[in-house]
């Protein structure tokens, strides 16, 4: 059985006691190495649960557990350690004047000694592909790049899990591809569980589980290729599917016999040429 590392049981939340509830009854897991997507409109309720998840909130009802401990004010500082988080817009996370001070900043935080400090900064920059950068100032970096060093102040200070909270939505195409790329590598190296909030469909494709969030409720837990099968029931709560999601289901509304729902331009090239041989 897979180790959860994160789990929330029954959490409720609401800002203040007289504004709506933001998060209804919420029961999740995230597993160990473990890549999550959670996807839903606009004000469902997905940053709110990213800070629970780090501590920066804590619920009103419910319990939140990380690798085990349960969130409360004594171990707080514990499960910041464990859970770090990269926000959407990278012009607002740094503080250095140049990139090794930035991720630097973090480990003063944390008191990590000045020795282990050097090593942790060339570690971390190098797992991002940032090592020549180090003496760069950071806000003359490409949008991408910035991301790359916001990650490594993270994974300087060697979490458990990285939570990237639209981390990508100030990005290009090709800078999106570039941080989704550096994220799995990271995961897969230094076995660490992650979560994506995200618009972005096709970084949901790259994900091992979905939770789709609609009114402060799970709407949907499953992966991204059971998710996508449900054209209509996501359009019900008016959210869309990939392009090639979509291909494949005009084809399958052409009587066409698409045995899997393709989830990138690959696999529906492997459908298009089984159904040419077959048909
Ligand atoms: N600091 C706050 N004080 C009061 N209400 C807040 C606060 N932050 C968020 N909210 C409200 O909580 C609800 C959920 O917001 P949240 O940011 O978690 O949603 P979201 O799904 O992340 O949205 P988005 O995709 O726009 O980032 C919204 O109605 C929002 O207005």
């Amino acid at each position: 059985m897979e180790q959860s590392f994160l789990e929330f049981q029954n959490v409720s939340f609401q800002y203040r006691e007289d504004s709506p509830i933001v998060l209804d009854d919420v029961s999740i897991q995230v597993n160990q190495n473990e890549w999550v997507a959670v996807i839903g409109h606009n004000g469902s309720g997905k940053s709110t649960m990213a800070k629970l998840m780090n501590g920066l909130l804590s619920p009103n009802e419910g319990y939140v557990y990380v690798d085990g401990l349960l969130l409360s004010e004594e171990n707080i500082w514990e499960i910041r350690r464990k859970v770090g988080m990269v926000f959407q817009n990278p012009d607002n996370q740094f503080v250095g004047t140049t990139v090794k001070d930035d991720v630097a900043f973090g480990l003063e935080n944390h008191g990590i000694p000045r020795e282990e400090m050097v090593k942790r900064i060339a570690h971390s920059l190098k797992a991002v592909g940032m090592e020549e950068y180090e003496d760069h100032e950071p806000h003359r970096l490409s949008g991408g790049q910035k991301q790359r060093v916001a990650i490594a102040s993270v994974l300087a200070v060697a979490p458990s899990m990285v939570i990237l909270d639209e981390a990508t939505a100030m990005l290009d195409p090709k800078g999106r591809k570039e941080i989704m790329h550096t994220v799995n590598q990271v995961r897969q190296e230094r076995d660490v569980s992650v979560v994506t909030i995200t618009h972005d469909l096709n970084e949901v494709t790259l994900a091992d589980r979905v939770i789709v969030m609609n009114k402060g409720n799970v709407w949907f837990e499953g992966t991204p290729r059971e998710l996508f099968e449900q054209k209509e029931d996501l359009q019900s709560i008016g959210l869309d599917i990939p392009l090639v999601s979509k291909f494949a289901h005009e084809l399958k509304g052409l009587g066409l016999d698409v045995k899997t729902q393709p989830l990138n331009h690959e696999e529906l090239m492997d459908e298009l040429w089984t159904l040419h041989s077959t048909t």
